[in-house]
C-alpha cells in the first residue's frame, strides 16, 4: 500500500480481494495460497472470473440452459475454470488426508482449537477441512466429493463478500477523515501505538468504535444486496395478499435505508451503531447477514476478518489517506438484478 501513496487514483478492490482469499484459504482449506505474493496465479484468476461469469450468467435466462450455454465461450471458460478449482481443491483435500494418516501412524495427536488459552498460539490449529475430514473418517457416507463441495462453497461464500465490505468500508472512511481519526486514535489506543504486533481476540473485544464503522458500512453497502425466499405459507404484505409458493425478494440495500429506522439514511454515521442508538430499533431492520435459519454461518467470522484487516491498512492511514479518497467506486450491479423471470406468472409488488 505504501508504493501507493500519492499514484493516481487506484482501485484497492482486487488488492483487497487477494487479501481476503488467502485469508479463506488459509482458514477453509489449511492451505496458504500466496494471492497477495502473486503465486498460484491460475487458481487465484480463475476464482476472480467466476465471480463475474456467474452474475454474468444469472441476468440473462437463457443462459439458463445447460445445452445452450456450454457451447458459448462463456461456458466454456466456467467449465475450464471450474476444473483449475475442483483440481486445487481435491489435490489439497488429497494431501491433507494423507497427511492426517501419517500423523496418526507416528502416533502424533491432531489438536483441537481452543482459542481461549494463550498457549493455542504454540498449538497447529484445525481448518475447516480437517473437521471436514474427521467426520468423513467416522463415516465415509460423508464423501470426499462432499468435503470438495463445502470447501468450495465456503471459499466462494467467504472471500468476495470480505472483500467487498472491507472495500467499501475503506472507500467510506477514505471520504470522511474526522471518523477515520478516531478510528485511528482507538487503534494507537488499544495497541498502544504498536502497528507490527498480532491483533488477539481482546483486541477485536476493545475495538468498539471500529466495530461501528464496520456495521455501518454493511448498512449502507451491504455486499449481498438482495436475497430470495419461496414463502411457505399464504401472508398479506403491506396489505397486498401475496400467496404460496410466491418468490419473494428482500432487498437488504433498500431495508437500510428506511428513514424509519435509520435517519437520514445515506450519511455514513457509525454512532448510529453504538449500545444507546441502537436499542428500539426493529430486529429486522438490519440484516447485512440475512436472518432466520438459513442466516449467513460465517457472520462471526466476516466481523471478525473485516476489524482484523483494517488496523493493518489504517495504520497507514496518514500516508495513504489522499489514496483512499480517491479510490475508484466497485459499482454494485443492483440495477442488473433480475426480478422473477422465467416464473409462469410475474407480478411485482414492492413492499
Ligand atoms: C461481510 C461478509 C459477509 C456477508 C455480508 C455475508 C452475507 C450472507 C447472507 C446475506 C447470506 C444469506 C443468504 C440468504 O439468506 O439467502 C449468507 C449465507 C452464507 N454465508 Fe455469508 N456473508 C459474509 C461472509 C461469509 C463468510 C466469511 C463465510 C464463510 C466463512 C460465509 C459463508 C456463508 C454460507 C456457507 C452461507 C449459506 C448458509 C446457508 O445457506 O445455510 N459468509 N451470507
Amino acid at each position: 500500500m505504501t508504493e501507493l501513496v500519492n499514484e493516481k487514483p487506484v482501485n484497492i478492490f482486487p488488492m483487497v480481494t487477494r487479501c481476503t482469499l488467502d485469508i479463506i484459504c488459509s482458514t477453509a482449506m489449511g492451505k496458504n495460497i500466496g494471492a497477495q505474493q502473486g503465486k498460484n496465479r491460475e487458481y487465484v484468476q480463475a476464482v476472480i472470473e467466476m465471480s463475474d461469469i456467474i452474475q454474468e450468467r444469472q441476468k440473462y435466462p437463457w443462459l439458463w440452459i445447460d445445452t445452450i450455454y456450454n457451447q458459448l465461450p462463456s461456458g466454456k471458460k466456467h467449465a475450464h475454470n471450474l476444473q483449475i478449482l475442483h483440481t486445487l481443491t481435491k489435490t489439497v483435500i488429497l494431501l491433507r488426508r494423507a497427511e492426517r494418516k501419517r500423523e496418526r501412524q507416528q502416533g502424533k495427536k491432531i489438536d483441537v482449537i481452543d482459542d481461549k488459552t494463550e498457549e493455542v498460539r504454540s498449538r497447529r490449529k484445525l481448518a475447516f477441512l480437517d473437521l471436514l475430514l474427521e467426520v468423513h473418517e467416522q463415516d465415509p457416507s460423508f464423501t470426499l466429493e462432499d468435503i470438495r463441495e463445502e470447501v468450495d462453497t465456503f471459499m466462494f461464500e467467504g472471500h468476495d463478500t470480505t472483500a467487498s465490505g472491507t472495500s467499501w468500508t475503506l472507500f467510506l472512511l477514505g471520504h470522511h477523515p474526522e471518523i477515520q481519526k478516531k478510528v485511528q486514535e482507538e487503534l494507537d489506543n488499544v495497541f498502544d501505538n504498536d502497528r507490527d504486533r498480532p491483533v488477539t481476540n481482546d483486541d477485536i473485544q476493545n475495538l468498539t468504535y471500529l466495530n461501528c464503522v464496520v456495521k455501518e458500512a454493511l448498512r449502507l453497502f451491504p455486499p449481498v444486496p438482495l436475497i430470495g425466499r419461496q414463502l411457505e405459507e399464504d401472508t398479506v404484505l403491506s396489505g397486498n395478499f401475496v400467496p404460496k409458493d410466491t418468490i419473494t425478494v428482500i432487498g437488504i440495500y433498500w431495508l437500510h435505508r428506511d428513514p424509519k429506522q435509520f435517519p437520514d439514511p445515506e450519511k455514513f454515521d457509525p454512532d448510529r451503531f453504538l449500545p444507546e442508538n441502537i436499542k428500539g430499533r426493529h430486529p429486522f431492520a438490519y440484516v447485512p447477514f440475512s436472518a432466520g435459519p438459513r442466516n449467513c454461518i460465517g457472520q462471526k467470522f466476516a466481523l471478525m476478518e473485516e476489524k482484523v484487516i483494517r488496523p493493518a491498512f489504517c495504520s497507514y492511514s496518514q500516508e495513504i489517506n489522499h489514496l483512499m479518497v480517491q479510490i475508484i467506486l466497485i459499482v454494485l450491479f443492483l440495477g442488473n438484478v433480475f426480478f422473477g423471470v422465467g416464473m409462469p406468472t410475474v407480478q411485482l409488488v414492492v413492499v
